[in-house]
């Protein structure tokens, strides 16, 4: 695969926007450049006696909006250009969908796989005493990323509490027994199907039952969003993960996949899936299995000059944050796809974030109908707004999206009194 880095796509998207909107110079820099970045030392005493030292990052792009907002990735390419480009694609998220944060984002260059229960807890405990001071309620709020889950948020809860004292409202994702909210594990999936279904109705004139989805990752979002695709009626005909790829063309049986991923003696992947009408396919011929809809919900850079020209969907939905990069994203362009851009189409999980945070607050819990209704309430709107966008600057879908939350960042920046 070509190496195009998640900062080069970061600024691809930032600049088309900023080119449509007729950014200034001076404005471009006060937007893009970070308020704060912290690195740290994550030293882990392993169980068989060695010692390892991790990098952690905690990225603090933008707050002009509210407090600081995004995910904690745990993953071995985690480096601080990946997490600053992840944490600059917040601050334009959260603007989109309108809720009252900023952007931020963190990591550690580890890859959970390699370690057991202990040692990830370990590593989450360390990383979190190093960056507790700059975390809070009102300052700084992560969440789940790639490579973490509701457990991973239960012992940054903890650790946090044990410094500044328990505070549900530090971070969300969180396991439902300690303040977590229903709804949150589905939701960056649910979003995706709700927006992908929504831009498969109004540019492709397509029903759900009509339509065949590919899904390039099997964890948290790739695999909500996938079984949700399926409710809905759609024909989930692949789905992929580190692993490789598994398809039917006539749809898959994703309860059965599911089980085996989960099962006691595998390791957590799809490694071995067979079934009937099943074939794996290699990495490099995934993107060009047909399809209506092809959601990359796995990594950045996965649609790139390499393997555009196989892609045969005609609407790509971007689970995953910064999954095609520049190049692609014009060739596609040229070529009429539509391409549902990741602040808006993976928007869901902050969303309910902020629900779970607000319910902290409120030491309340909705109902899960609650807050998957108020979360299509949120998400579509800003599909509306965007489409607004698209036809006022005659721009593609993430050039509309995008120039309407920097466009909302400076307001707020302008407005508190930035230059
Ligand atoms: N978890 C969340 O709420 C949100 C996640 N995202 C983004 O969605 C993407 C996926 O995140 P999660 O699902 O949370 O991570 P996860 O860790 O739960 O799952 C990642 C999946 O991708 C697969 N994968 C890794 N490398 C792959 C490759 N080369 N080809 C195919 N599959 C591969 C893994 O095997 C796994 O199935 C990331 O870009 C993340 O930033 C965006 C919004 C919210
Ligand atoms: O739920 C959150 O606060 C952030 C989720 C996230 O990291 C993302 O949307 O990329």
């Amino acid at each position: 695969m070509p190496k195009v880095s998640a900062y080069e796509i970061a600024t691809g998207n930032f600049n088309k926007a900023a080119d449509i909107m007729g950014l200034s110079d001076e404005w471009r820099t006060l937007i893009r450049t970070p308020f704060r970045e912290m690195k740290v030392e994550v030293p882990l005493h392993r169980e068989d006696g060695t010692m390892t030292v991790f990098s952690g990052f905690r990225i603090q792009h933008n707050g002009a909006r509210g407090p600081f907002k995004g995910g904690i990735r745990f993953s071995p390419h985690v480096d601080e250009l990946e997490v600053r480009a992840l944490a600059e694609t917040m601050t334009y998220k959260t603007a989109l969908v309108d809720i009252p944060f900023g952007g931020g984002k963190g990591g550690v260059n580890v890859d959970p796989r390699t370690l057991t229960q202990m040692e990830l807890e370990h590593v989450t405990r360390r990383y979190v005493s190093r960056i507790h001071l700059i975390l809070g309620p009102n300052r700084d709020v992560p969440a789940p990323d790639m490579g973490t889950n509701a457990q991973t948020m239960a012992w940054i809860v903890d650790q946090y509490g044990r410094q500044h004292g328990y505070n549900p409202a530090v971070v969300t994702g969180k396991p439902l027994e300690l303040g977590g909210s229903p709804g949150r594990e589905q939701a960056t999936g649910r979003g995706v199907v709700m927006v992908g279904l929504a831009a498969a109705r109004d540019h492709l004139g397509m029903d759900p039952k009509e339509i065949k989805v590919v899904v390039q990752g099997f964890g948290n979002v790739g695999m909500n969003a996938a079984l949700l695709f399926a409710e809905a009626g759609c024909t989930v005909a692949a789905v992929s993960d580190i692993s490789g790829g598994y398809h039917n063309p006539n749809g898959l049986n994703l309860e059965e996949a599911i089980a085996f991923k989960n099962r006691e003696e595998g390791d957590g992947t799809l490694a071995g899936y067979s079934a009937s009408g099943v074939e794996f396919v290699a990495h490099e011929d995934f993107m060009g299995l047909d399809c209506d809809m092809l959601v990359p919900a796995a990594m950045e850079s996965a649609i790139h000059s390499d393997n555009m020209d196989t892609v045969k969907a005609k609407l790509i939905v971007e689970g995953a944050n910064l999954p095609v990069t520049p190049k692609a994203d014009e060739y596609l362009k040229e070529k009429g796809v539509l391409v549902v851009p990741d602040i808006l189409a993976n928007a869901g999980g902050v969303i309910v974030s902020y629900f779970e945070w607000s319910q902290n607050f409120q030491q309340y819990r909705w109902s899960e109908e609650d807050v998957n209704s108020r979360l299509e309430r949120i998400i579509i709107k800003a599909y509306d707004d965007v489409a607004v966008q698209m036809k006022r600057h005659e721009a593609s879908m993430r050039e509309s999206a995008f120039a309407l939350a920097i466009d909302r960042v400076v307001t707020a920046e302008k407005l508190r009194g930035a230059l």
